[in-house]
């Protein structure tokens, strides 16, 4: 029985937003540019609504310049195609996000192909997937990107390391693959056609849950002492009737077993808005050469 520690994502986010603000104000007072991301909604879900206004909000707080565009659930793909490409020219504009699953009748790898690589900091255009495949600079996707923050935190030097992502989705699973081989990891993206997925996952000495299923990945898949990353925020509704939020890890049962993991919420989710600032900076810096 090993003492779990947990991985507090949300004071690493809180850290790194301070940080992040004083580079903002240094190169805002260097340049006289003050970065700027747009994000775009299309529909009404509530989910989306939060998330939109958090990082709206952390984005002014960091003392960059936030753009929100809302449109209507029933906005024709060819509108927020020719919104994107108006946020492409905007100069005030150094990030754009466009807050997915989009509603079904619009394409949304053609809605990704149309933002200008060199403004995606959400990193899903095929340019930065392929530059990061290919170990070229490039915006790499946020949650991702914190996931591996979180890591080198807790762990130090991933070189050498099992890892285990369960879900292959092109935001979080294949792009954490990419980042885990970038730090020397043996990598295994398992998903809902593995066989014996307890055991592969018994293998990894970190083990992420990228699925978006609650608490799939039980406490006996998780080897003694192994570093857990809990990327799922499902809304459950409990036995008394309230909703909660928990991730594909059952985090109970993973006490005691786990050598670290992070809690959902305050783990993942927080890191993912901190990154994105932080890409949001990194594309300004571009920018200005
Ligand atoms: N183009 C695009 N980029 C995204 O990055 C993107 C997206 N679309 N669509 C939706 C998902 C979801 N997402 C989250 C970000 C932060 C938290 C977060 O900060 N969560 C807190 C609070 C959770 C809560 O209380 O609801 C936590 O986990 O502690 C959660 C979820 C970004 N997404």
């Amino acid at each position: 029985m090993v003492e779990t520690r947990l991985i507090d994502g949300k004071a690493f986010a809180q850290t790194m937003r301070a940080r992040l603000k004083g580079e903002v104000a240094v190169f805002t007072a260097e340049t006289g540019v003050t970065p700027g991301l747009a994000v775009v909604l299309v529909g009404e879900d509530p989910a989306s609504a939060v998330y939109v206004r958090n990082k709206g909000r952390q984005t002014v707080e960091a003392g960059m310049a936030s753009f929100e565009h809302r449109l209507p659930a029933n906005t024709a793909q060819e509108d927020v195609l020719a919104l994107v490409k108006a946020l492409n020219a905007d100069d005030d504009v150094h990030g754009i996000l466009v807050q997915l699953p989009l509603p079904s009748h619009i394409d949304t790898q053609a809605v990704l192909a149309t933002i200008d690589p060199a403004k995606d900091v959400d990193g899903f255009h095929v340019v930065n997937a392929g530059r990061l495949a290919v170990g070229l600079d490039a915006l790499v996707p946020c949650t991702p990107l914190g996931c591996v923050m979180l890591l080198k935190d807790t762990l130090g030097s991933l070189a050498g390391l099992e890892a285990v992502v369960v879900g292959r989705s092109n935001i979080v699973g294949k792009p954490l693959a990419q980042l885990l081989l970038r730090e020397d990891c043996t990598v295994t993206i398992a998903h809902s056609r593995t066989r014996d997925l307890p055991g592969v996952c018994r293998r990894a000495d970190i083990l992420i849950g990228a699925v978006g299923r609650p608490e799939m990945i039980r406490g006996d898949w998780i080897k003694p002492g192994a570093t857990v990353i809990d990327v799922g925020i499902n809304r459950v509704t409990g036995a008394d009737g309230k909703n909660r939020l928990v991730g594909d890890v059952a985090f109970e049962e993973a006490q005691g077993i786990a050598g670290a993991i992070t809690p959902v919420p305050g783990g993942v989710g927080p890191m993912t808005i901190a990154c994105l600032l932080a890409n949001t900076l990194t594309a300004a810096r571009w920018r200005v050469g």
